[in-house]
């Protein structure tokens, strides 16, 4: 039986996955696997017992990475199954950053009287706007999100220029040849009237849009952030807004800093929240954790390398370990010791750390026991599971 954690809400049709015979939602302290939206795990101390931690969802600044591979907890995310929801609300975002949508409904809510059509006719012009189609936009990161943003926006009439120095080769197949590619963010920010931000928080992306950032770009343009609130610096924005610098920011990360500004319109992290995504998301994060935790199998994993393979023989060792010379010879010596046969063996690393599968003849509980308590032994072992077919 494995136990399994849950944070936030995990749409059912993902969570029915995990059939009621193997799995436990919610059980205990030990769990095997946690499924996650958006909770904050910094800071929490792993159970012994926690194998994976499914992101049900794409951005993963949430989960301490790093400490998860130190402890030998595999993370996984959901690449892509929010996408099109994202995709949407950003459309939605820069038509409302160009044309006072919400406040033009907001006023005719306070009209009253039988000629409320003709005071509608009086005053809309206060509510006149621009058009998208014709302007340029500006994408930084063009993955999942980024690349279909790219292709729509260009249906919808605009240019469309995107930067992405370490781009995907599948997105890029599916990115229209119409949309240029920028050499750097100078270029967008030369460019661009709109520009919208879809790339991960990571030491490089902290805070990108600063001031310098903001000083590149054109006068009166707009600016999207639907990726993550700690990707710009707030009161560089709060400034550029209020100068005029900037004409609109439109974010999906409050802070009470942005609130109340007419020129800057705050969503409450609503990017993912749509039924088909939730479901997709759900999905995918049952389906990847169930995988890795009855086959050992990894894919789509932030801290570990894909390795996917049939498990064809009775017994199967999945081991985490250090990416330092010898790891597998040492292994193998110690199967060999005990004559036990290796039938299959593969090791991948990432960064620092490595996995190894070896799928191994059928052995006694007592030698396998012995060999599993050796392996553990060797410097540079994390941890080892026993997977039986
Ligand atoms: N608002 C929401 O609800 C919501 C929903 C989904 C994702 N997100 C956020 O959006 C981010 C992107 O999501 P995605 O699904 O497109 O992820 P993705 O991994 O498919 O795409 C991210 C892209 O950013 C690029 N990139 C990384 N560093 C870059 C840099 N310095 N400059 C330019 N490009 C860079 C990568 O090459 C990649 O192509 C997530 O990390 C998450 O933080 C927010
Ligand atoms: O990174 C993501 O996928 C989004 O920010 C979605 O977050 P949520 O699952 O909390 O809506």
């Amino acid at each position: 039986m494995f136990h399994i954690k849950t944070y936030n809400a995990i749409a059912n049709e993902g969570l029915r996955l995990l059939d009621k015979d193997q799995y436990a939602l919610n059980l205990g302290d030990d769990p095997d696997g946690i499924i996650l939206r958006s909770e904050k795990l910094h800071g929490m101390a792993f159970p012994k017992s926690l194998k994976g931690i499914a992101r049900a969802g794409a951005g993963v600044n949430n989960v301490p990475v790093e400490a998860c591979s130190e402890a030998g907890v595999v993370v996984f995310n959901t690449p892509g199954a929010n996408a099109n929801a994202v995709k949407e609300i950003v459309l939605a975002g820069l038509i409302m950053a160009s044309r006072p949508i919400k406040e033009g409904m907001e006023w005719v809510q306070t009209l009253s009287g039988d000629d409320v059509e003709k005071q509608v006719e009086k005053g809309k012009s206060k509510f006149a706007g621009t058009e998208i189609s014709g302007k340029t936009l500006g994408i930084i990161g063009l993955g999942a999100i980024g690349s279909l943003i790219a292709n729509d926006a260009y249906r919808l009439g605009m240019e469309v220029i995107g930067y992405d120095p370490y781009v995907s080769v599948e997105t890029a197949w599916n990115i229209s040849r119409r949309v240029q590619k920028a050499q750097s963010i100078a270029e967008i920010l030369e460019k661009a009237d709109y520009i919208t931000i879809h790339v991960p928080v990571t030491p490089d992306t902290l805070g990108m849009v600063d001031e310098a950032f903001i000083e590149q770009m054109k006068p009166g343009a707009v600016l999207l952030n639907f990726a993550r609130g700690e990707l710009v610096k707030n009161d560089a924005i709060i400034a550029a807004v209020n100068e005029g610098k900037v004409r609109k920011y439109v974010t999906d990360f409050a802070d009470e800093a942005l609130l109340h500004n007419e020129n800057i319109l705050v969503f409450p992290h609503l990017g993912a929240s749509t039924e088909e995504a939730e479901v997709n998301c759900a999905i995918m994060a049952a389906q990847t954790l169930k995988y890795f935790l009855e086959t050992g199998n990894i894919v789509n994993s932030v801290n570990f390398p894909t390795v996917d393979v049939v498990m064809q023989s009775p017994i199967r060792l999945a081991i985490i370990n250090k990416n330092v010379p010898n790891m597998v010879g040492q292994m193998s010596s110690d199967l060999a010791k005990h004559f036990i046969n290796i039938e299959n063996i593969i090791n991948r690393s990432k960064g620092n750390y490595a996995y190894t599968i070896i799928d191994i003849t059928e052995t006694e509980t007592h030698l396998l026991d012995q060999v599993v308590e050796e392996i553990k032994q060797i410097d540079g072992i994390v941890n080892i599971r026993v997977i039986r077919k």
